[in-house]
């Protein structure tokens, strides 16, 4: 008897299933946001025993990542690593949207909630180039393009050159091989989420502060989708938010951005949380600093300490908090 044709044509065949996802991620192309978002998926595929399938990544290209001739806090506009993401999560393409939470504004759209932040990384800096700030050959040129990071740098090292380099993390590191500069500062966050752990020297809190939220992931979503927001806030780290959300209550207060000179410390303190922020002007001249004890939750230490920071600042660090909220 002949096969039926649809047999032969193979019609009907059993395909490898193709199971819809259950979440789809989206996040930018470049290595380190690929590796994140990675980390989101496996750390939700295990919370849910869902296999690798159930959770799709939609790479999204962010308007930061069109931009690689200039200094971002240069161009000055706000939202360029958010803005797309935003915007596929408002338009229902994908469900949730995976970011380095130190490159989120501290206002976002309304539509929008952080449904979970995972475990924080090594929130300390990597100086790549020099054993030690110290070690820092008279006159060198440092290469970074954060002012966080010069105004830091420039406070300890005034003979020091500030040069601009931008790119991501093998970019910058192969801009330093090929002499842009002779040193350069990345987060040991990125660097180790990249399985470059040998880089550099992490330089320890007691002399050099990270930005507010560095080495967090944050994964939004809609706030008003309650079935994401469920799955999502398995995976929610609650000491890693709470050292956020002090940090970036901080830094809302300030009226800064990821592009003020601010640096941050929170240290657990038992139930409570230590939270140290230190100002600075542009050319690293003037500083000031403080300390408060919080708890979870509390925005109002974090403001508290953002007031009384203001108002012992100099001329020369108040000028660059102006209220861009
Ligand atoms: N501004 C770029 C950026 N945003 C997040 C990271 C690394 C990961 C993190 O800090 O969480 C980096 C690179 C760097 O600062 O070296």
């Amino acid at each position: 008897m002949p096969l039926p044709l649809r047999l032969l044509l193979g019609y009907g065949k059993r395909r490898p299933m193709t199971a819809t996802p259950k979440l789809r991620l989206g996040t930018r192309r470049s290595p380190l946001a690929m590796a994140q978002a990675e980390e989101a998926r496996s750390r939700l595929c295990a919370a849910h025993g869902w296999d690798e399938s159930a959770v799709e990544l939609v790479p999204v290209v962010a308007s930061g990542d069109r931009i690689q001739d200039r200094p971002l806090a240069e161009i000055g506009g706000k939202a360029l690593w958010t803005k797309e993401l935003d915007e596929w999560l408002d338009e229902g393409r994908i469900d949730g949207a995976v970011h380095s939470l130190k490159d989120v504004e501290t206002v976002r759209p309304s539509f929008l909630a952080i449904a979970a932040i995972l475990p924080r990384a090594d929130v300390r800096d990597v100086l790549v180039g020099a054993a030690s700030i110290r070690a820092i050959p008279e006159g060198a040129r440092v290469g970074t393009s954060a002012p966080r990071r010069a105004a830091q740098m420039l406070y300890r090292r005034p003979d020091v050159t500030i040069v601009p380099i931008r790119g991501n993390v093998a970019t910058r590191i192969s801009k330093l091989a090929a002499g842009e500069a002779d040193v350069t500062l990345l987060a040991a966050a990125g660097l180790e989420r990249l399985g470059e752990t040998g880089v550099g020297t992490p330089l320890e809190t007691d002399e050099w502060l990270p930005a507010p939220s560095q080495g967090a992931i944050a994964i939004e979503c809609r706030a008003y989708d309650p079935q994401t927001r469920d799955l999502l806030s398995a995976i929610d780290h609650g000491p890693s938010r709470a050292a956020v959300e002090a940090e970036r209550a901080l830094l809302a207060a300030l009226g800064g951005n990821c592009h003020s000179p601010v640096a941050v410390l929170t240290e657990r303190r038992g139930e409570t949380i230590a939270l140290t922020a230190a100002l600075y002007s542009a050319d690293g001249a003037e500083r000031v600093d403080g300390t408060v004890t919080v708890s979870p939750g509390d925005r109002e230490g974090p403001t508290r300490l953002a007031a009384d920071l203001l108002a012992r600042a100099t001329a020369g660090i108040t000028v660059l908090f102006a209220g861009d909220r």
